[in-house]
């Protein structure tokens, strides 16, 4: 496999923030990339140093061999769609659409009508009176048209209602398989977006914090659940990823879904109940800053 990008101790700094802190990973061409984080994790930033629009601070970037920065070939072969894309203002959608085809070479005119007309698109719509959902959807059709090597959503469903956000994850898984090209997908909502991805790159802090297949980050935890102290005692000394008090005298914790035999045997006799962790949730156990969870702050015990 090659790959599409790779960055090597990456750091974004701002005056009085540090977006990445040493970020180093390697994305895979030809294949869709979940970028998942918290608020604040550093996935725009990044993106942003994907296609070019800032400089990195320190660090070594290559997206298609090429250090991206002020680079006509970047930007020739990266798309970045994301709400706060620069497109004229006053032109209508479709006008904006005409103009795809001089910048894309790869450029679908017909894929990018038919979804204008499938959304309920008008020839008349002025794409800065658009509303939050609309402007997202036409800016989603843009990408796809695009067909560009490098196709970068950042939240690109924003206000979109439910029904046009599984339409256009359909639309664009079923563009990826006929014409298969390097997709990063930024979104807070993984469980949206599972079954589209292949990878997932976690960041945490401005760093990478877990890179693997979404294939592997389903059966990476297991939560196991019963009384607090049948928990501890069968917990020995495996390391917690996360820890949840249920109703009084019970715990939930999430561990690696790595027990053998014996462990596994061992919860069974102790009566604690063993489920699988979903992606998503793994996510937001993996990148809590504090052990616990939203009930902790009310319990004042
Ligand atoms: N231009 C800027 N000046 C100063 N700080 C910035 C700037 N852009 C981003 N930051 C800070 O860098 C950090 C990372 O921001 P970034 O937008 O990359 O996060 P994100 O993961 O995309 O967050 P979200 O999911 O909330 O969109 C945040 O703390 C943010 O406040």
């Amino acid at each position: 496999m090659s790959s599409a990008v790779e960055c090597r101790k990456l750091f974004k700094r701002y005056q009085c923030k540090t977006a990445l802190d040493g970020l180093t990973c390697t994305i895979e061409a030809n294949r869709i990339t979940g970028v998942i984080g918290r608020n604040g994790a550093g996935k725009t930033t990044l993106l942003n140093l994907i296609v070019g629009h800032k400089r990195a601070s320190e660090g070594e970037l290559r997206v298609f061999g090429e250090a991206p920065f002020n680079s006509l070939r970047v930007s020739a072969n990266t798309i970045f769609i994301t709400d706060t894309m620069n497109l004229p203002n006053g032109m209508t959608c479709y006008e904006i659409l005409e103009t795809g085809r001089q910048f894309y070479p790869n450029w679908d005119h017909e894929l990018g009508v038919r979804l204008f007309d499938y959304f309920g698109f008008t020839k008349r719509d002025i794409h800065d009176r658009l509303s939050k959902g609309k402007r997202s959807t036409f800016n989603a059709i843009f990408g796809l048209a695009s067909r560009c090597p490098l196709t970068i959503f950042d939240e690109p469903t924003t206000g979109m209602d439910e029904a046009v956000r599984k339409d256009f994850y359909r639309a664009l898984l079923k563009d990826y398989l006929a014409y298969p090209r390097t997709v990063l997908l930024s979104s807070h909502h993984l469980n949206e977006i599972e079954d589209l991805l292949e990878d997932v790159l976690l960041i945490k802090s401005g760093r990478e914090h877990m890179h693997i297949p979404i294939s592997d980050m389903k059966e990476y935890a297991l939560a196991v659940r019963g009384k607090e102290r049948a928990v501890t005692n069968w917990l020995g000394r495996k390391d917690i990823i996360a820890r949840r008090s249920g109703p009084p005298g019970e715990v939930t914790v999430i561990v690696r879904n790595d027990l053998d035999h014996d462990q596994f045997n061992e919860a069974k006799e102790n009566k604690l109940e063993l489920s699988q962790v979903s992606a998503s949730d793994l996510c937001v156990y993996l990148t809590e800053e504090r052990k616990g969870g939203i009930d902790d702050v009310f319990n004042r015990d």
